[in-house]
């Protein structure tokens, strides 16, 4: 199936640095795709050249197939964005703002009751957006990111500065996008929590490359449990485990091992015990989701 999104080497330098570091992004239809990264890693400026905002030094990228370069209306005509804070007039209402788009993007009005319906700004429509909550203006942002219902949604980190309510009604709205509206959304963030909890497929930015993409699950997958062994001497048991075609790595007083059946722990035990080494304790460690992200960003321990 073709994807929705697909980019070809796209880069962006500032100077020397490259910002956005030939990255090939693919996200499928009707997926919730998680642009995971830290401060600083590149996904704002990563969006901002799939909607036009700034133009890529390097490389190019397609919305259905079709090329930016050649389709930049028709492809903006599909998209809707919500980067940075939204931009609004605040002494008008939320629903004169909504009002503004419509008209000026010649679309039906029926959707600005509608948008207003879908992200629960109904009771505070006729406010002035100077009076509205921080909650409610991002709301309203996405009202604007949405009015043309269109096939792709592109969010950059549209739950920062929320409470816990207001963090979980967005999330709620996001996951729900593609089953009601057959939309397909991108949306950025720097907290794994968040993605692991709306996003189908994950993709991980680090310095401006993408050292992971995937589906959650595969993701998940990498959280293989390792099996640790505390010895009397771990020194003198690795050497003998590594007589034994194994290859364990001595972490915080602990070898540990790649996951292995229950027999072949077991022959690890006696293979200890045989050369004159103490068992102290055998565990079973799982590797957390946040550790896998860590050690993906750089920002984990590589011991
Ligand atoms: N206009 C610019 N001129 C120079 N450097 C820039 C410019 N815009 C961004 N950068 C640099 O590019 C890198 C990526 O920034 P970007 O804003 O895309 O990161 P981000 O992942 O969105 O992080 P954050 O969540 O903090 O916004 C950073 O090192 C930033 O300083």
């Amino acid at each position: 199936m073709q994807p929705v999104l697909l980019t070809d080497n796209l880069t962006k330098r500032y100077g020397n640095i490259a910002a956005v570091d030939r990255i090939r992004l693919r996200i499928e239809e009707g997926e919730v795709y998680g642009f995971l990264g830290p401060n600083g890693a590149g996904k704002t400026t990563t969006l901002k050249m799939l909607v036009g905002l700034i133009q890529p030094t390097e490389g190019t990228f397609t919305v259905f197939g079709r090329t930016f370069a050649q389709h930049r209306r028709w492809i903006l005509s599909q998209t809707g964005a919500l980067i940075e804070s939204p931009s609004y007039y605040g002494h008008l209402t939320g629903r004169e703002n909504l009002r503004i788009i419509q008209r000026l993007r010649g679309l039906p009005e029926g959707n600005v009751s509608e948008v207003l319906r879908v992200v629960r700004l109904e009771k505070q429509q006729h406010k002035r957006v100077d009076q509205y909550s921080l909650g409610m203006k991002q709301r309203l942002g996405l009202a604007m990111a949405l009015i043309s219902f269109p096939k792709l949604l592109i969010l950059d980190e549209p739950t920062n500065g929320l409470d816990p309510a207001g963090i979980e009604e967005i999330r709620e709205l996001i996951r729900s996008l593609p089953r009601q509206y057959g939309m397909t959304v991108l949306v950025s963030s720097h907290l794994l929590s968040e993605v692991e909890q709306i996003a189908t497929s994950v993709g991980i930015i680090r310095d401006g490359r993408l050292v992971f993409q995937g589906s959650l699950d595969s993701l998940k997958a990498k959280s293989d449990p390792a099996i640790a062994v505390k010895t009397t001497d771990n020194l003198a048991a690795e050497w003998v485990l590594a007589g034994q075609g194994l290859k364990p790595k001595e972490r915080g007083g602990y070898l540990t091992l790649p996951d292995m059946e229950d027999r072949q722990v077991a022959e690890v035990n006696r293979t200890l015990v045989r050369a004159g080494i103490g068992v102290i304790r055998i565990e079973e460690r799982k590797k957390i989701l946040e550790r896998i992200f860590l050690e993906l960003t750089g920002k984990g321990d590589h011991r």
